[in-house]
Order: structure tokens, then sequence, then C-alpha cells
């Protein structure tokens, strides 16, 4: 088991989001934006509130497209039958006259999004059922569409059974929500291909033209794949299949690298492809009601602030456990392991939400400056304040539950942990001498 040196926990800090709902939309964050090249899309203004943040990442504001989105605009050319790379560059990063920003009607503007990794977990667990409640609620355009690119073959109609099997309406469950759902499912399409793949990547851009059918065409890509992924994929992307006369955006999911050197060395190369502003990085905890309402509670009720403090704090506990193992995931799991998975992310980003002190605003800039103070006065972890392990096969009831490497994507013999437990320190005058336990574990016996 390693330490967590310090230098990695605040290279974390650095692109801490902003809390917001929903796990489509929770957690947009922007670091520091580097103005490497002309600007070439350029995004909306994010403000705090979980709907104008779907409008906000849509580039719309209340429900409707803004021009303040700054989308540019060209002429669209037909769907070309066998588009070059060389010309489809171009015409992505090619800027429109004026005059042919005024032949397209931005109010007919499209959005294609990308679900990079569809047939993965994160993707059936969380990005189509929360797209579908966006689409539910009116929050996406009139005009859209998604599309799941990976590896694995699958037509659109399989894909769309994926889908259907796992989409929950979190937002009515009482509701009927079949003609809904139809009606969401006709705008899901698949392509497979490789992440490292220009030319699947123009195919995709091809697919994409021909439902954007000529309008200016904002896209979209979540990165839903593991992150030693994700600069392939963003390289082919942006090159093959950005869009010609809209913006261009990316969600990269956590864990943003593996430490903080290849933490640093991803965002370098992101921002070869990408300007900072186009790069959403997301932490979903940050969107649960819980941790949402944590704020609320602390700020908005007088009682608890001055309660809030080693004087009337033994300790604080953050558990995440979860009942079910990787189940099929080993093939990101493993590189990774619970304390990179869980602790690092959503764990300290509760930890700091709750040790920081009364933000200037709850402006996401202010509440972030305020987080990474708390993590600039924590203590570097020592291996004595840490315990790992990793769950073992096990028999409940006449059933048998496999041990970690039974997954036949974790490969044999790892000793990846799928357990930890650490006690954190923060020396600051309000926590001074507070142990702030940090416990995480699949396949544990309850989820909570
Ligand atoms: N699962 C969850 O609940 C959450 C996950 N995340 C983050 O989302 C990202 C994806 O997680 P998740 O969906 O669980 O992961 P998965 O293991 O399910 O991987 C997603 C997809 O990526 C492709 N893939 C997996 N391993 C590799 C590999 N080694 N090389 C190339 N492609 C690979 C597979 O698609 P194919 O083989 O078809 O190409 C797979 O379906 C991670 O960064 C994770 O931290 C964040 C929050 C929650
Ligand atoms: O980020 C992750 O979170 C999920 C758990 O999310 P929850 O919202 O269902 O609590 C976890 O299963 C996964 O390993 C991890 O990558």
């Amino acid at each position: 088991m390693e330490t967590i040196p310090w230098s990695r926990v605040r290279s974390y800090a650095a692109g801490l989001p902003s809390s917001t709902s929903s796990h489509f939309i929770s957690g947009l964050k922007r670091a520091e934006a580097v103005p490497l090249a002309p600007k070439k899309f350029l995004p909306a203004k994010l403000s705090c509130h979980p709907k104008s943040c779907v409008n906000a990442l849509m580039g719309f504001e209340d429900g409707r497209l803004s021009s303040s989105s700054g989308a540019t605009a060209t002429t669209i050319s037909p769907v070309e039958e066998d588009s070059p790379l060389k010309t489809l560059k171009y015409e992505s990063l090619s800027f429109p006259s004026s005059e042919e920003r005024k032949n397209l009607n931005e109010n007919d503007a499209t959005i294609s999004i990308v679900v990079v990794g569809a047939s993965g977990d994160l993707a059936k667990k969380k990005i189509f059922p929360a797209l579908f409640s966006l689409f539910y609620e009116d929050c996406l355009p009139e005009h859209f569409t998604i599309h799941g690119y990976a590896r694995r073959k699958m037509t659109d109609a399989e894909l769309r059974n994926m889908v259907s099997e796992t989409l929950t309406c979190r937002i009515d469950k009482r509701v009927s929500r079949v003609e809904k759902m139809d009606q969401f499912l006709k705008r899901c399409f698949y392509h497979s291909g490789q992440y490292d793949s220009m030319q699947n990547f123009v195919e995709l851009d091809r697919k994409m033209k021909q439902h954007e059918g000529g309008r200016v065409s904002n896209r979209l890509f979540y990165l839903s794949i593991p992150p030693n992924i994700f600069i392939d994929a963003v390289r082919c992307a942006s090159m093959s299949a950005s869009s010609g006369n809209g913006w261009t955006r990316v969600i990269v999911e956590k864990p943003f690298g593996r430490d903080s050197e290849s933490s640093a060395a991803l965002t370098k190369s992101l921002k070869q492809y990408l300007e900072e502003d186009q790069i959403f990085r997301i932490d979903h905890y940050l969107g649960k009601e819980l941790v949402e309402n944590l704020s609320v509670l602390r700020f908005s009720n007088l009682i608890f602030e001055p309660l809030w403090s080693r004087q009337y704090i033994r300790n604080v506990q953050l558990i995440f456990s979860e009942d079910f193992g990787t189940e099929g995931r080993g093939g990101y799991f493993d590189n990774y392991g619970i304390i990179r998975d869980i602790m690092q992310n959503h764990l300290l980003q509760i930890l700091a939400l709750f040790a920081m002190e009364t933000p200037v605003s709850l402006d996401a800039e202010d509440i972030r400056n305020e987080k990474v103070k708390v993590l600039r006065s924590m203590r570097p972890l020592t291996l004595d304040d840490v315990v790992i392990g990793q769950y073992k096969s096990h028999t409940k009831g006449g059933t048998s539950f496999p041990a970690y490497t039974d997954d036949k994507t974790v490969p044999k013999g790892s000793l990846t942990p799928t357990f930890a437990a650490a006690a954190l320190f923060i020396d600051n005058s309000r926590w001074d001498g507070v142990p702030f336990l940090m416990k995480a574990g699949k396949a544990l016996h309850n989820k909570r």
C-alpha cells in the first residue's frame, strides 16, 4: 500500500467541481483558462442552478438556444459519401464568414450527444437514465440525437434494448413513461469503433451529419471510458468529429489521472485538442441530494455554524459501502482501485465541502477556493493511517458470491484494493485534532 502524497491531493483539488444536480449535469468545473490557441468554440457561461447548468452546457438559456453560447456558424456541406479526413478536419476548424452565419437559423440548432463507452456501466446506470430525465423534463433541445460509441458490436436496436432495460425515470416514478421512452429511444443510435481510430470517428461524424440535417450542430462528447483512453478518444473526436459550425464540448469523468503527474499530463494533452472551456470535469457525488443539502443545512441555519467545529464534533465519518462487486468492470477498476475510484474524488469532495469555511458566495469559484484551503491544510497520509483489503468469495443464504479475482475482467492474482479506510486530519483551528474517517469498499454487507 502506498501513501498518498500531498501533491496528489492538491493536484486534484485544482480541478474541484462545482455543485449542481443529476449525474449528467453535476459538478461541472473548468480550471483556469489558458488561451493556447484562438478560440474555436465559445462555451456558454455556467451557473449553479441545476436547470441553468443543463442549459449552459447545452448552450441554452431558458430552454432556448442562446446566441450568447457563441456557437459559430458556417454553411454545412451535404452528407459526404466518402469524405476524407483532411476535408473534415479543415471543415471542423474553419471559421464561418458573417454572411454564412446569417444564413443559418441558430434557433434551429441541433445537439448531438456522443456517449463514448456506451457499452459500459456508467453509461447504462447513469448517463442514459439522466439524459432520459432531461428529455422527460423538456430540458433537451427540440433537435437532438444521442450516439452511443464503443468497441462492442451492437445495432441501434440492440443499444435501444439495452438502454430501455436500465431506463429509470428519476423525475416521477408514478406516471406512464412508455410514450416518452419510445420517443427518446428513437433518437438513440449506436456506432461501433475503436477509441483511437480516426477513420471510425470520421464514420461517426458522417452519421451525425445525416441526423443534423444541415442545422447548426453542437456536439457534446461524454467520455464514459477508463481515463487511460481519454486522450485517444479526444484526439479522434476533435480531429475527425468535432462540430464544423457550432460548439464542441467534452465531459471528462473522474479519476482525472492516477496521480499529480499523470493528471497534469492529461490536462496538457487535452489542451492540444481543446480549449480549457470546452472541457467539463465531472464528479457526480456533488449532484447527490444529500451532498447538495449539506451546504444548505449548514449555511442557511444559523444554529449549525457555531457547532461546526472541533469543540462539538468528535470525529467525522465518510462512508461509501456497496453491496456488489466489480461485476465485469475490472477493465477499468483494476487499474485504479478503490482509493482512486472513490476516496480521492467523491469522498474528498464531500470532506472539503463539509469542512470548508463559509464561502464569499455560493458561486462555483468561491466554493472551490474554500475547498482548496481545506485540502491545503490537510496532513499528508502515512501508511499507519491507512488500511486496505480486497473482497473474497463467500456464501450467504445458500447463494455464493465471487471474489474480486473471480471476475473474468480482473487479472489473475491482482492485489488492487477494493476496500480502504483512512484517518485524515485537517490542521487548522476549526478542525485541529478531529479525525475525518474515510471508508470505502465494494462487495460489503450493505449499501449506504
Ligand atoms: N460506473 C459508475 O457508476 C461510474 C463510473 N465513473 C467513471 O466513468 C468511467 C467509465 O466507468 P465504467 O462505465 O464504470 O467503466 P467500464 O469498465 O464499464 O468501461 C466503460 C467502457 O469502456 C470500454 N473499456 C473498458 N475497459 C477498457 C480498456 N481497458 N480499454 C479500452 N476500452 C475499455 C468498454 O467498452 P468497449 O469494450 O465496448 O469499447 C466499456 O464498456 C470511469 O472513468 C469511471 O471512473 C464515474 C462515476 C460513476
Ligand atoms: O464513481 C463511481 O461511483 C459508483 C457509485 O455511484 P453511486 O452514485 O451509485 O453511489 C461506483 O459503483 C463506481 O465504482 C465508481 O466508479
